[in-house]
């Protein structure tokens, strides 16, 4: 029984990781999937490089592209400052539509007029050794949701909790398609990704190994910050 109903082929469902938290499983197919993946690798055949960013003197495991804003340890300019300096592509429409899509399948009970207007995009590229310490995404002056898509190999993400880096938390599996949103009292929830799963990226998602997630967010700063 456990062989033939293995994780792997029971369906997986929606879920509140904790208020404001939720997972949606299998959001993306598989077109949607390796459409994004290509997209991927024109962004960071871009103006600025996919690139390791240096916290506390440590390069990170993942690579990071931006579009829209350009982030680096801890804050967002329209030059990739820790880079080569060059503009960030721009964030594009198709891309907010998405998100926007996201937030309203994410919380179906949102007010309609609060529209989300994602401004920044994080793409990392994880390899199989890859990881993301735990920490809070709070270089935004916006509370808005974080919308984050992941692509090519499972991702193992732990979800925990505002106060600090410790217990509680929850560990799930962020598969090739799956949707996470982060807002409200989760907003600032610490979260990180401790382990790649090799060898689990679908084989029509477009990428063989390794894993993609996008994260989008609304950076609330006017055109004129630096
Ligand atoms: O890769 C993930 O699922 C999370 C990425 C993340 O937390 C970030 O980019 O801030
Ligand atoms: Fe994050």
């Amino acid at each position: 029984m456990d062989a033939l109903f293995g994780d792997d082929l029971l369906p997986r469902h929606r879920r509140t990781i904790a208020p404001g938290a939720v997972h949606l499983p299998g959001w993306l197919d598989t077109r949607q999937q390796s459409w994004l993946t290509e997209q991927f690798r024109i962004w960071a055949a871009g103006p600025v490089p996919a690139r390791a960013a240096i916290i506390g003197g440590h390069p990170m495991s993942v690579r990071t592209v931006c579009l829209g804003w350009h982030w680096r340890p801890y804050a967002y300019s329209r030059e990739a400052l820790d880079v080569n300096g060059n503009r960030v592509l721009e964030f594009p429409d198709w891309l907010a539509e998405l998100g926007r899509r996201a937030v309203a399948d994410a919380y179906p009970d949102r007010d309609p007029a609060a529209e989300y207007a994602p401004d920044a995009a994080l793409a990392n590229y994880y390899d199989e050794e890859a990881k993301m310490g735990m920490h809070q995404d709070r270089d935004e002056l916006s509370l808005e949701p974080v919308v984050s898509l992941s692509l090519g190999d499972t991702g193992l993400f732990r979800f925990g909790n505002s106060e600090n880096r410790n217990r509680p938390h929850t560990d799930l599996e962020l598969r090739s398609g799956d949707l996470f949103v982060f807002g409200g009292p989760s907003r600032l929830a610490y979260h990180g990704v401790t382990r790649i799963l090799p060898g689990t990226a679908p084989a029509d998602c477009g990428l063989e190994c390794g894993r993609i997630n996008i994260t989008l967010r609304v950076t609330g700063m006017a055109e004129s910050n630096p």
